[in-house]
């Protein structure tokens, strides 16, 4: 199932809401896809789990697959994904906020709502599992509260619901198309921001950031090419990166292929793909033999550059701070020429003069808000500031390490201006190091704007929302 269908036809005005009992809905030990969605949504609700990460797990535990596991997938995420807009409706249909609402009610009141909503699950199998299971896990008193907040919501469909709750467009076009696309208002403001768009332009980027992405893997250059990679596992061969290959949305659980068990390929999004391959392309003069990762973990982009360097028969350092990431960089790279070293990058204690680094530093994520459903919910305005901080220091201690004439790639997975432009214009006035047009690093790309820096978007090229920027050290 897809999030992003057809809209169904509305239910005839005066027509009856769903009537209970027609079709009797599964109790809930029988209705596993629902319960391995719910345990999703409360681990991300309690332990702020991370929804793409706690779902596989159960599926296996609960040994669900084909419909059962497409379902549970898209109920989780689409729920999590939808939360603001759900919780509107919720408020609306029952007269108070949903921080009032008794919160396991809440979970699934919520995943109720989102099956009315946004699939095509008939009205009365929603309405009636809906209640089901909070009889099952809250009592019959929040099972009739339950039902009586679906029914309510049924009466209406997704568009007429938001005609009914969402600003203007006219008026408040951020705040009406933040509701649209579920997106909080901060987030859809920092899109429009880095858009300078309002209108079609943010609709299609928030709708696009709203919709299930395809799953894209690298292929490992020196390993396999993306034409064998695609032929082996079913998918197509990217348009931009000459690494990467497309999969179909929830085509399982890319982890299990083969080519990626064996470390052939990795699942990397094609923007951090070509975001990681800009920094080898601008010319430098002379050496080209040692490069640098500073912000490396878990090691997506030090495995494709550690494998070029290889290749070239040079090395790459990679930095990372947290020992767990390191690990998981030393296993990506355990075949390449790379050291990895357990360090804060801002004061790394290596030794200066590489003739590339990179800097993929810690980010809000605004960028990849798609692929990691509930994200986009727990993120905070207020994170922006200190990041924005970390990201400069990092960029400036980049700039220190790269030798004269050395090229370094600033890169983060936002396109929010206090992490991109804000940072680039500081570092480049206190560095004096030269900003160069990083366009010329995505061949083949199109829509890259005005320059000198890339932004990458969900609309327009089918990746992250990558910020790219290419610095020539004075
Ligand atoms: C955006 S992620 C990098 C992703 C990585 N380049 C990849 O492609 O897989 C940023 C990383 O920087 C690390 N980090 C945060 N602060 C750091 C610091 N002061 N020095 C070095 N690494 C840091 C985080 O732990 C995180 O692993």
């Amino acid at each position: 199932m897809n999030d992003h269908r057809p809209r169904r036809p509305s239910r005839p005005r005066g027509s009856r809401p769903p009537q209970r009992g027609k079709t009797p809905a599964r109790p809930p030990e029988q209705d596993p896809a629902r319960m391995a969605a719910l345990e999703t949504l409360r681990a991300v609700r309690e332990r702020d789990a991370y929804a793409n990460l706690t779902l596989p797990g159960l599926l296996r535990k609960r040994k669900l697959d084909g419909r059962d596991a497409g379902l549970a997938t898209e109920l989780a995420y689409g729920t999590c994904r939808a939360t603001g807009l759900l919780d509107a409706v919720i408020a609306d249909c029952s007269g108070r906020d949903v921080s009032e609402v008794d919160p396991v009610t809440l979970d699934v009141l919520r995943m109720g709502v989102y099956q009315l909503l946004r699939t095509r699950i008939p009205d009365h199998a929603a309405v009636a599992s809906t209640v089901d299971i909070v009889r099952g896990e809250a009592g019959s008193k929040l099972a009739g509260f339950a039902n009586a907040v679906m029914r309510r919501a049924s009466e209406r469909d997704e568009q007429e619901w938001i005609d009914r709750l969402a600003p203007a467009r006219d008026t408040d076009p951020v705040g009406h198309l933040a509701l649209r696309h579920a997106h909080p208002r901060w987030v859809a403001q920092a899109f429009a921001d880095a858009l300078g768009d309002t209108g079609d332009g943010l609709a299609a980027a928030l709708a696009a950031d709203d919709a299930r992405p395809a799953v894209h893997l690298a292929a490992r250059p020196g390993e396999i090419s993306n034409e064998e990679l695609a032929a082996i596992t079913g998918g197509d061969e990217a348009p931009y990166s000459p690494y990467g290959v497309h999969l179909e949305a929830g085509a399982g659980d890319p982890g299990d292929l083969e080519p990626v068990r064996e470390g052939f390929a990795a699942v990397q999004d094609e923007g951090s793909q070509l975001a990681a391959l800009a920094v080898t392309k601008p010319e430098v003069t002379g050496s080209d033999t040692r490069w640098l990762d500073l912000c490396a973990g878990p090691g997506g982009k030090a495995g494709l550059l550690g494998a070029l360097i290889t290749l070239d028969g040079g090395t790459l350092d990679a930095v990372e701070q947290s020992e767990h990431r390191a690990e998981l960089i030393r296993k990506v790279t355990r075949d390449l020429a790379v050291t990895v070293h357990v360090a804060d990058g801002r004061e790394s204690g290596l030794e200066p003069g590489y003739d590339r680094v990179l800097v993929d530093a810690p980010c809000t994520g605004l960028g990849a808000l798609r692929r990691r459903p509930e994200a986009r919910w727990r993120r905070q305005p207020s994170d922006v500031a200190e990041l924005a901080k970390l990201q400069r220091s990092l960029l400036l201690s980049a700039v220190g390490l790269a030798r004269s004439g050395g090229v370094v790639a600033y890169v983060v997975c936002s396109p929010h201006l206090s992490e991109t432009d804000g940072v680039i214009s500081d570092v480049v006035r206190r560095s004096g190091a030269e900003l160069l047009d990083a366009r010329e690093a995505f061949p083949g790309v199109p829509d890259l704007g005005d320059g000198p820096t890339v932004q990458l978007w969900p609309h327009l090229h089918g990746t992250d929302a990558m910020f790219c920027a290419l610095l020539r050290v004075p």
